[in-house]
């Protein structure tokens, strides 16, 4: 059970593990040369920020073999610009982006990311936060051609080399599957737009109770009606003049949670200024047009797996957000217009952060679908979903 990841410092489910690291090694104790694979293919680091073609070949292999759900009915489809953002954030590390090629036809066909990133995780004994900066990984992707071939785990073993060599030791990343072992696992919410497409393409149903109207879909049409217009005064797009006002309140509401990451003044200008296609901010202005709260959203479509007439369904997926002149679930609502406004069909939120707070009054639905959170060399006991405030793209 578990050949590779026994292996690893990560907790084996054994009794509480120790807060904190679960082995000690130096840079000194870390291969300088990238770990063995297999004859046919190379190790090869896309230049995503300056290379188009680059981008491209990671694009084109997460459309096609990244995340499904259980049905295979639907596949994460994360765009050019929006891969470009998640993968180079300040102080981002060209190395960490891990591909894999065919050497004789450069195809790409396997591929891991690492960002950095600054995680405050509190002693669950309480007492202050303590920030570490660890790695992030996200996008590991297999063709599907090459799979369960223990490939997963020599990249996972080269980026965790990568990263150790500069001297960072801990990572963070999740995962729609079980492994050793989750310190949170978070459910998925969904809040219709677009009830007649979610329809049409098999992620919603007709309620039974709905049978009984002469016009079904007409009524769930109604129900899961929004306005048009935001209902807060002072609800406006996110600008540049509001990244210091924001960098406080958000790292202020990111505090309160036992695992949240903190802020630069930098990574709140290229994680939360809104970017066409990909993230979309809002503040609420005081009357020295002062941004008091915030809230954002980020834009994933899916690829809608074998349907004749929908080949795309626009997801927003709730980003970060700190709430503190309106209730969040008001705020929230008026996310759900701005998402409706701007063409997405649905919303999808999990219940970390506060976003408990709003799920049954803005009508979100649970889906089927969990998001498991785990730490890779950082023993810390389970806790609660709503005890988290990091969000994974
Ligand atoms: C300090 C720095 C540390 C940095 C590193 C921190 C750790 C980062 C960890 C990665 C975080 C990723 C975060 C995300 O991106 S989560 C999204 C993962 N991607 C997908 O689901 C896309 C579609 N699936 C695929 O591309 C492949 O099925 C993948 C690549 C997922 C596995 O390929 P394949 O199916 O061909 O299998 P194999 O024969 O090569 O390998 C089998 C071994 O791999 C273990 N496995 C399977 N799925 C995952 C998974 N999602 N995380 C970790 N391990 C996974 C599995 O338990 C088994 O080990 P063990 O059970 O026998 O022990
Ligand atoms: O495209 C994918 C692949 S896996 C992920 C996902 C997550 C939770 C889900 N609940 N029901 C379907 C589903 C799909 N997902 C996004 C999604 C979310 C809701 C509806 C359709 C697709």
């Amino acid at each position: 059970m578990h050949e590779f990841w026994s292996t690893q410092p990560v907790p084996q489910g054994e009794k509480e593990a120790q807060e904190g690291p679960l082995e000690k090694k130096t840079v000194d104790d870390v291969p300088k040369s990238p770990y063995p694979i297999a004859s046919v293919l190379e190790w090869w680091v896309p230049d995503v920020l300056e290379s188009e073609d680059d981008l491209r070949q990671i694009y084109e292999l997460l459309r096609d073999n990244y995340v499904e759900d259980d049905d295979s009915m639907f596949r994460f489809n994360y765009s050019h610009a929006f891969l470009k953002w998640a993968l180079t954030p300040p102080g981002y590390v060209k190395e960490w982006h891990v591909a894999v090629r065919r050497k004789n036809d450069k195809s790409v066909v396997a591929f891991i990311s690492g960002i950095p990133i600054d995680i405050a995780v509190k002693p669950s004994a309480g007492g202050d936060a303590e920030v570490r900066k660890m790695c992030e990984i996200n996008f590991l992707c297999i063709h599907k051609r090459l799979r369960e071939k223990k490939l997963a785990p020599i990249l996972i073993k080269e980026v965790t080399r990568r990263v150790n060599v500069l001297d960072i030791w801990q990572a963070v990343y999740t995962a729609g599957i079980v492994l050793p072992t989750p310190f949170t696992s978070a459910q998925y919410f969904h809040r219709s737009l677009n009830p007649e497409k979610l329809v049409a393409i098999r992620f919603s149903r007709i309620p039974p109770q709905y049978e009984k109207f002469q016009n079904p879909m007409q009524m769930m049409k109604r129900n899961y009606a929004v306005p048009n217009a935001p209902a807060v005064r002072g609800f406006r797009e996110m600008e540049a003049g509001d990244v210091p006002a924001v960098k406080s309140i958000l790292n202020a509401s990111l505090a309160k949670f036992s695992v949240a990451p903190t802020f630069t003044e930098e990574e709140v200008h290229h994680w939360l200024l809104p970017r066409e296609g990909v993230v979309f901010s809002f503040v609420v202005a005081d009357s020295n047009n002062v941004a008091t709260d915030f809230v954002s959203f980020y834009s994933l479509p899916s690829t809608v797996i074998g349907n004749s007439k929908y080949n795309e369904l626009n997801a927003a997926y709730t980003y970060y957000y700190s709430a503190n002149t309106v209730p969040i679930k008001v705020l929230m609502g008026d996310v759900l217009s701005a998402a409706k406004a701007k063409g997405f069909d649905v919303v999808n939120t999990l219940d970390i952060l506060d976003n408990k707070e709003f799920l049954q009054d803005l009508k979100f639905g649970p889906g089927d679908g969990n998001l498991h959170y785990y730490f890779y060399n950082w023993g810390y006991p389970i806790v609660q979903p709503k005890s988290v405030g990091l969000v994974m793209l």
